[in-house]
C-alpha cells in the first residue's frame, strides 16, 4: 500500500482534538491511507505510464499544500515544455487508432470509468478535500458530479449523427459528417479538480479525441487518482495524458500548449485574465477554444420572493465551495420591502456553518485554497467597510482554525462604489445591495463585462419569463441557486467564455462538421 506522509506541526493541536474520518493523524507527521492505494500517484501519466518529468535537478519536484494547514501533503514530479512534447506526441499517436473506433466503443469505455470513479468515490473525495480544502461531503458531491459527466457523455457518445442537405443542384447530394478534432489541451483549475477534468474529457473521448491534460499545480492528485482509473478502464495508451507542472512552469506550458501545431484545441476553465491571455497565443494556430471564465453573478430577491426559498437558494449559491466557484453569487440584490427580514435570516442560516478541516466530521465550510486569495478577500472587505458596508457577520479572517480560513461573512449596504460590487470574489462574502424597481436592478445586474450566472427569485410567472431573458448571462437560476447538471449548457457570454460544456450540445465542440458533396447522381 502507497502512503503519503503529511506533516502536521502548526495544526497538531487542532488535529489532537478532534476525530478526522480513516485518516490517523499524529502531531509531528502522519499517513493517510487510501482503500485504493494505487490512486495516489505522483508522476505525469504520459502514453499510459506514470513517469518523473525531465525538470533538472534542483526542481525535480513541486510540493502540494493542504489548504486546510498550508503543510506540505505531497511532492510530485515536475515537468517542463520537453514533457509535454512527448504527452503530445503520445496522443498524437494514439489519435491515429482511437479516432476510428466505433462511438459504442468509446462509450462502453466511458461507462467503465462512470462506473470505477463511483467504485473509489470515498478515495476520490478524500484527495479532494486534502489538497483543496472543501468539506468530506462537498467532495464525495463532486465525485458523483464529476462522475456524471462521464454517464451523460456514455450515453451522448453513439448518438453523434450527421445530415443528409437538398442541394441546389439536382445532380447533387450533401452529407456531413462530424469528425473528431485530434489531440486536445485540457487545462483544469483547482477549485473543482475532478469535475472540471471528466466535464472537458467525457466529451471530448465520446467524439473520439485524444488529451493532454494540464491539472492546476494546486490539485494534480485528483486529475492523477483519475488517470489511474483510465487506464483501469481500458482506454488505450496514450489516449489520455495527465502532465502535472509547478506554479512557475505553468505559464511556459500553458503558451506551449496553445502555440503548438499538434494540438487542435485548448478548453480552459479559471480567471478571464488568463483566459485571455490563452486566447492571444492560440491564435498563432487558429485553435478551436473552449473557455469557462469568471462571472459577477447577480442574485436578485423581488418583493414578492418566498424567503423560505430564497434563504436556501443563496446559501447554496453563494457559500457552495467557500464561495470559489465560478457561479457563486456575486452581487445580492434584495428588494428594499424585504432587505431587513431576508438579512436577519441569513445572517442566522449563516451562523449555523462549521467552519473546518473538510476530513473533521460536520465541518460544512472549508479554507480559501491560498494566501494570495485570502488576502483578496481581505482587501475586498476593507474596501466595501471603508465605504460604508456594514458588516453583519464574520468580516475577518478565522486564522485560529488555519492560515487561510476566513469566517463566513454577510455584508450589508454594499454599492457600486465599492471593488466587491464589481469584482468577481471567490470567498464566502456575501455582499447584499438594496434596490428599489425591477428596471433599476436589471440595469444594475447587467452592468458588467462578463456574464456567466444570474439567480433570482420571484412567484410571479410573467417577471420570471421578464427577468430570465432579460439578465445577460449563458445560465439563469429561477427559484433555484443550483443549476449545475450534467444535463445542462454550461458557459457564459461576454467575457465568462466561449462555448458550452456538458449537455446535448457539449460533444459539439469537440467535433469538425465535414461537409461530402457528391456530384454527377
Ligand atoms: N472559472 C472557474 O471555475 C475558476 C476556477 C479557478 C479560478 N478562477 C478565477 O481565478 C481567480 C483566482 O484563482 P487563481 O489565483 O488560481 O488564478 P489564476 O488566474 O492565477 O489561475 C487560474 C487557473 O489558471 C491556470 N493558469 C494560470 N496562469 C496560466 C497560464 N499562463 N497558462 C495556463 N494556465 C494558467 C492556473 O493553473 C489556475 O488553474 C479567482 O478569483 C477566479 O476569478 C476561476
Ligand atoms: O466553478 C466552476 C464550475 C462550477 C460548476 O460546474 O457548477
Amino acid at each position: 500500500m502507497i502512503r503519503a506522509r503529511i506533516l502536521t506541526s502548526t495544526s497538531s493541536c487542532y488535529f489532537r482534538s478532534v476525530s478526522i474520518r480513516q485518516l490517523s493523524v499524529k502531531t509531528m507527521s502522519s499517513t493517510i491511507s487510501l482503500k485504493n492505494s494505487s490512486l495516489l500517484q505522483t508522476q505525469a501519466l504520459i502514453n499510459g505510464e506514470f513517469v518523473n518529468g525531465s525538470v533538472a535537478a534542483g526542481e525535480t519536484t513541486f510540493e502540494v499544500q493542504n489548504p486546510a494547514t498550508n503543510e506540505h501533503l505531497i511532492s510530485i514530479t515536475n515537468t517542463n515544455n520537453k514533457d509535454f512534447q512527448t504527452a503530445i506526441n503520445a496522443a498524437s499517436a494514439a489519435f491515429t487508432g482511437f479516432r476510428k473506433t466505433t462511438a459504442r466503443a468509446r462509450s462502453n469505455l466511458l461507462y467503465n470509468l462512470y462506473e470505477l470513479v463511483l467504485e473509489n468515490k470515498e478515495d476520490l473525495a478524500k484527495i479532494i478535500t486534502l489538497e483543496n480544502g472543501k468539506s468530506y461531503t462537498d467532495s464525495l458531491g463532486e465525485v458523483a458530479y464529476a462522475a456524471s459527466f462521464l454517464q451523460w457523455f456514455a450515453e451522448e457518445a453513439p448518438r453523434v449523427n450527421g445530415d443528409i442537405i437538398p442541394s441546389v443542384n439536382p445532380a447533387n447530394r450533401v452529407l456531413t459528417i462530424k469528425q473528431p478534432l485530434g489531440v486536445c489541451g485540457v487545462l483544469t483549475p483547482w477549485n473543482f479538480p475532478a469535475a472540471m477534468i471528466t466535464r472537458k474529457l467525457g466529451a471530448l473521448l465520446a467524439a473520439g479525441n485524444t488529451a493532454v491534460i494540464k491539472p492546476a499545480a494546486e490539485t494534480p492528485l485528483t486529475a492523477l487518482a483519475i488517470g489511474k482509473l483510465v487506464i483501469d478502464a481500458g482506454f488505450p495508451k496514450g489516449v489520455v495524458n495527465i502532465v502535472p507542472t509547478s506554479h512557475k512552469n505553468t505559464p511556459a506550458a500553458g503558451e506551449f500548449i496553445c502555440e503548438h501545431p499538434v494540438v487542435k484545441k485548448v478548453s480552459f476553465t479559471g480567471s478571464t485574465a488568463v483566459g485571455k491571455l490563452l486566447a492571444r497565443q492560440s491564435a498563432s494556430t487558429m485553435k478551436k477554444l473552449s473557455f469557462e471564465l469568471g462571472g459577477n453573478a447577480p442574485f436578485i430577491v423581488f418583493d414578492d420572493a418566498d424567503l423560505k426559498k430564497a434563504i436556501p437558494g443563496v446559501i447554496a449559491s453563494k457559500f457552495r465551495q467557500s464561495g470559489q466557484t465560478c457561479v457563486c453569487a456575486n452581487r445580492i440584490f434584495v428588494h428594499e420591502a424585504i432587505y431587513d427580514e431576508f438579512a436577519a435570516k441569513l445572517v442566522e442560516e449563516v451562523s449555523k456553518f462549521k467552519l473546518g478541516h473538510g476530513l473533521v466530521e460536520g465541518v460544512t465550510h472549508g479554507p480559501l485554497i491560498h494566501e494570495r486569495s485570502l488576502n483578496k478577500i481581505n482587501s475586498l472587505v476593507h474596501d466595501a467597510k471603508s465605504k460604508d458596508a456594514k458588516v453583519l457577520i464574520g468580516g475577518s479572517p478565522a486564522t485560529s482554525l488555519g492560515p487561510f480560513f476566513y469566517h463566513p461573512t454577510v455584508l450589508g449596504d454594499v454599492t457600486p462604489k465599492m471593488d466587491i460590487f464589481n469584482e468577481e470574489i471567490f470567498g464566502p462574502v456575501a455582499s447584499l445591495v438594496k434596490f428599489k424597481t425591477d428596471e433599476e436592478v436589471i440595469a444594475l445586474a447587467n452592468d458588467t463585462s462578463v456574464g456567466l450566472a444570474g439567480y433570482f427569485y420571484s412567484e410571479d410567472i410573467s417577471r420570471i419569463f421578464n427577468v430570465a431573458e432579460s439578465l445577460e448571462v449563458g445560465m439563469v437560476g429561477a427559484n433555484t441557486g443550483a443549476i449545475s447538471e450534467a444535463s445542462v449548457p454550461f458557459g457564459g457570454i461576454k467575457e465568462s467564455g466561449l462555448g458550452r460544456e456538458g449537455s446535448m450540445y457539449g460533444i459539439h465542440d469537440w467535433l469538425n462538421i465535414k461537409t461530402i458533396v457528391i456530384g454527377n447522381i
